[in-house]
């Protein structure tokens, strides 16, 4: 449904977005994630055909990014949709589907749809007057009056309450359950691990990560085992003191005969080792856990790597040449050099 092939941005000598491949699936919820200043909204926007890639391209069900037919089967919703404050949510979303020329009738019974799945409430209300989650509805709305096919969310859910954020994410859901497909950018983790089908992570610029939550989880990610033990091990902390203390504390604070004792480690190898260590002490391994690392663990592992690249044009030819990124690094512009 989308495809993007070395997708390119640069900013004069400054490089937003180095060269970026992925596609993406019809009916596919796909989460764009990275910390600030990553790319992520200039790879939305390049898809939308709302900035001129400065190399490779973007095309979107057959059209080019950019092709005023591609428009028709879009819904874009930007990160910040400032809405005519004097309109009433009914007077606002007819006026867009007038400019999609959507006949009145549609129309009518579109919006009509989409606030009720919404369940926004005070219609005639004026948008200026509206809650910042009551007016993010209306923008989401206002990205479904042409019925299109694709939808393209800069961080739907920024700045809602937990509620509001809930529902717009299963919205999101739902919309996608219905086939259309979401590419969607987020900075809440939890909420792109809970809904997307697949996401590529982004870095300076760069996909550090792509996959599924599971794929990335087991190429990037790793698995920890929590080992609690009846008797004290080397590294050991007690973590379930009898009857006599109580809190948790480095082994040696207590000598209490019920005490219960973890160590956290990586292997299977250092488990079993954990196992025969407790044995020898006259204990035993009472319980072990797994513990899978959340998508933000890996997010902010990857996000703390330095950049393999310099983020100039002239350092990355430096690059090219040398072979080496070490001496460019520090020529790196800050993020926030917009
Ligand atoms: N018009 C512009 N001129 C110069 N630099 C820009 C321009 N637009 C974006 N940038 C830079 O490109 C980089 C990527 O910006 P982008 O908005 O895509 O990041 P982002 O991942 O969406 O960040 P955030 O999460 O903060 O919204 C940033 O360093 C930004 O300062």
């Amino acid at each position: 449904m989308i495809e993007v092939e070395t997708l390119r941005k640069t900013y004069g000598e400054f490089v937003a977005v180095r060269s970026s491949s992925f596609e993406v699936d019809r009916g596919e919820i796909f989460g764009v994630v990275g910390p600030n200043g990553a790319g992520k909204t200039t790879t939305l926007k390049m898809l939308a055909g709302l900035i001129e890639p400065t190399d490779g391209e973007a095309t979107l069900a057959g059209f080019d990014a950019g092709d005023p037919e591609m428009r028709s089967t879009l819904g874009f919703l930007p990160e910040e949709s400032p809405l005519y404050e004097d309109m009433t949510p009914l007077s606002y979303l007819r006026f867009f589907a007038d400019l999609y020329d959507v006949p009145r009738d549609v129309a009518n019974e579109r919006i009509t749809d989409a606030l009720d799945r919404l369940e926004l409430e005070h219609r005639e209300r004026r948008l200026g007057d509206m809650s910042k989650g009551m007016k993010r509805k209306v923008a989401i709305a206002r990205s479904l009056v042409n019925d299109p096919d694709i939808l393209i969310y800069d961080e739907p859910a920024s700045g809602l309450d937990p509620l509001t954020t809930n529902y717009v994410l299963e919205f999101t859901r739902d919309l996608a359950d219905q086939g259309k497909t979401v590419v969607f950018s987020a900075h809440n983790l939890y909420h792109v691990e809970s809904i997307c089908d697949r996401v590529i992570i982004m870095n300076r610029g760069d996909i550090v990560a792509r996959g599924s939550v599971p794929e990335i989880r087991e190429e990037h990610g790793y698995t920890e085992y929590h080992v609690t033990t009846t008797v004290p091990v080397e590294g050991a902390e007690v973590v379930a003191v009898g009857s006599s203390e109580s809190g948790a504390g480095d082994v040696g604070d207590t000598d209490g005969s019920d005490d219960e004792y973890r160590v956290v480690v990586d292997t299977m190898d250092e488990v079993r080792e954990i196992r025969e260590a407790a044995e020898a002490a006259g204990g035993d391994v009472a319980d072990i856990r797994t513990k899978e690392p959340s998508l933000e663990d890996i997010f902010l592992d990857l996000a703390k790597r330095p950049a393999t690249y310099d983020r100039t044009v002239a350092g990355e030819a430096r690059m090219a040449e040398n072979g080496s990124s070490e001496e460019t690094l520090e020529a790196a512009p800050p993020e926030d050099s917009r």
